[in-house]
């Protein structure tokens, strides 16, 4: 089957298709006139969606079938939306958001196209796919057996492994995503293979189990192949850099070799998939396309982003360079300062115009962990202790104050008594573990102690008071006033759960009571950093280097992490080989390597001012004088 090709003729049309976008250079052009199969491996910034969708457009003008059709396939509904919404604006492109093409996630068209006609086939109407409603359900039923409840209290992985219960290949196999499930001679194994198949009958999945149910369409129905490859001769997958190696494998069985793939990613970008060899994924191919100019930033931000890259061709800078980049070296009394120092800097180069139009963000590789024995500047709650993502898996506060905080807005607190109460039931399991209570052995969440009070023939009347009295207090976090009061209604209510002999005074000196790091009114939220100075301000976005790919930023400040598995500092390792001191070891482990594709995410958001902190004590003098040397602002903090 015959796809018209993109020829010289069309290219000159994107001038007004696209306006103000750029597509002259030779490896723009390249990728947008390549016919057949190819992988293109694009630099970050470079604007691989935009390349994408400008080569879609043109496809549109001449797409000669009503039957067939073009398959774009992403792994986040954001770069669908982006498509979509670039091919919405024009006639011809807004055909290809119809019958007969498909623009959506890898998820999307696999539940669409096979696992559902597969589940319809059999018989089961799906109610909801989704990996918390699924562990929620599937725990509440397994727990009901006490072989299994047994189990659990004893083990803290059990749950989450239950949670986790899902199928997969083509028969269907009872696995776990979170742990190894128990051998089938087990008694328990049949409980759990149970658990599943009740939770299938009433249609409630995990996401991965939609990938089992579609190889089992594919073995049963081996035709599906040549139906999709008629239907879809031209397909294109975007952020390919993402795709893990159950993805590909499948991806690999959906289209014969009649069908044209073309791929785009950025292979120095793979961080989401965890776990998994890179080696043993196939992009990108040997003979990729590459787009190695980024229009994000100029020659010097390339040039350092360039260095921490683990394969491919260096990134060129496109755009202008605006201020040079800057090494920012704490020592460890100043660590939880890094943030705010960073946005007196940006401040001083960016007038308040620039800053309205564009973000300014702080990013680390690693949220959290521990490793107390290793130096401050580990996570980003080394540097923003506030920080804490109330993650999907149900990961709560681990901090008194920020937990008994109440908004000060009426508004915010009304509708809020739920999660109001959860913080409060998580804070109190907090105070009794820091006393080391006897009766709490082995509760994980706040809202299991009653029950594991009542459980252990303990009276949790006055637990229960307790909940009340600090769900409906306030200001308990903001001063030592309020923090004095919120330690003696914690005693007042809960001193006959403590240990004998322990004291009032003992009780108002435990750790867990010491006032936060910060100042309340510096913390915009947790997850953001409020800096004014000479009656002008920024704010700086706190997060994680995941949650901010693909972002685009005024600034960026890359902190300095801890490993793991590498047990390495990223920045530690990575400094001496931008400086040009010496070559990144060629043998880096997996684990290594996957820190460098952390930092080169996380280096090549910023357009205009990029900085690197680091604590002082994990950085060379020869270092220093290198950066210093090829034009980088140095800045130490003590
Ligand atoms: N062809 C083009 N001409 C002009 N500007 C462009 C072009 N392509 C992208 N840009 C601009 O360059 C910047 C970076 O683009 P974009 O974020 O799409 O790149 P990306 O390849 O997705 O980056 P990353 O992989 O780092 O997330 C944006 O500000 C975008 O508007």
């Amino acid at each position: 089957m015959s796809i018209p090709a993109i020829t010289p003729n069309d290219l000159a049309e994107l001038k007004s298709l696209a306006p103000g976008l750029d597509f002259t250079d030779a490896e723009r052009q390249a990728v947008l006139l390549a016919t057949g199969t190819w992988d293109i491996n694009a630099a970050p910034g470079s604007g691989k969606t935009t390349v994408l969708a400008a080569k879609l457009l043109l496809h549109a003008r001449k797409w000669p079938y009503d039957q067939r059709g073009i398959c774009v396939l992403s792994h986040t509904t954001v770069a669908r939306d982006e498509i979509q919404k670039r091919l919405a604006a024009t006639p011809d492109g807004a055909r290809l958001l119809a019958y007969p093409h498909f623009i959506g996630t890898i998820h999307s068209f696999v539940d669409r196209f096979l696992a559902l006609p597969a589940l319809r086939s059999s018989g089961i109407t799906v109610d909801v796919i989704d990996d918390d409603v699924f562990a929620q359900k599937a725990i509440a039923l397994a727990i009901k057996n006490t072989s299994v409840w047994g189990w659990a209290k004893n083990n803290v992985g059990v749950k989450p492994m239950i949670g986790g219960l899902v199928y997969r290949g083509p028969n269907l196999e009872l696995d776990s995503e979170n742990g190894t499930l128990p051998k089938e001679s087990a008694k328990t194994y049949p409980v759990l293979a149970n658990v599943k198949a009740e939770l299938s009958t009433a249609g409630v999945f995990r996401f991965a189990d939609m990938f089992a149910f579609a190889e089992y369409l594919l073995a049963k129905c081996p035709d599906v192949k040549d139906h999709l490859s008629r239907r879809f001769p031209m397909v294109y997958i975007d952020e390919m850099q993402d795709t893990s190696i159950e993805q590909e494998a499948l991806l690999d069985k959906l289209f014969n070799a009649s069908v044209l793939v073309q791929r785009f990613g950025d292979v120095n970008q793979r961080i989401l998939s965890s776990g998994a060899d890179p080696s043993q994924l196939s992009f990108p191919a040997a003979a990729a396309l590459p787009i190695s100019s980024s229009k994000r930033f100029g020659p010097t931000i390339a040039s350092a982003v360039s260095t921490v890259r683990v394969g491919g061709a260096p990134v060129t800078g496109a755009a202008g360079d605006v201020h040079p980049p800057m090494l920012l070296m704490y020592t460890a009394a100043r660590v939880a300062d890094v943030v705010g120092h960073f946005a007196h800097c940006v401040l001083d180069r960016f007038d308040d115009t620039t800053l309205h139009k564009s973000s300014v963000k702080a990013l680390c590789a690693r949220k959290q962990g521990n490793a107390e024995t290793q130096m401050p500047g580990r996570t980003l709650l080394d540097y923003w202790p506030a920080y804490l993502e109330q993650s999907k898996s149900g990961g709560r506060s681990e901090r008194l104050w920020a937990l008994l905080r109440q908004p000060s807005e009426p508004k915010l607190r009304t509708g809020s008594m739920y999660s109001r109460a959860i913080d409060v039931k998580r804070a109190t399991l907090l105070v009794l573990r820091a006393v080391k209570s006897p009766h709490i052995d082995g509760v994980r969440d706040g809202s299991q102690l009653v029950r594991r009070l009542t459980d252990a023939g303990q009276d949790s009347t006055a637990v229960v008071q307790l909940f009340h009295t600090l769900a409906l207090a306030k200001d308990l976090d903001g001063s030592d006033e309020g923090r004095a009061r919120a330690v003696a209604i914690f005693y007042q209510y809960l001193h006959p759960l403590f240990p004998a002999k322990m004291t009032l005074a003992e009780f108002q000196a435990l750790p867990v009571f010491y006032p936060p790091e910060k100042e309340p009114e510096q913390e915009v939220g947790q997850q953001r950093c409020r800096v004014t100075k000479d009656g002008r301000s920024v704010e700086v976005e706190i997060g994680t280097v995941a949650s901010m790919k693909g972002e685009t930023h005024l600034a960026t400040l890359v902190l300095e992490s801890l490993g793991y598995p590498s047990r390495r500092f990223d920045l530690q390792v990575a400094l001496p080989v931008l400086a040009g001191l010496n070559a990144r070891d060629p043998k880096m482990k997996e684990s290594g390597l996957s820190q460098f594709r952390s930092l080169y995410v996380g280096m090549s958001r910023p357009t205009s001012f990029l900085c690197l902190a680091v604590n002082q004590a994990r950085v060379s003098d020869d270092c220093v004088a290198a950066l210093q040397q090829q034009g980088w602002a140095i800045e130490v903090l003590n």
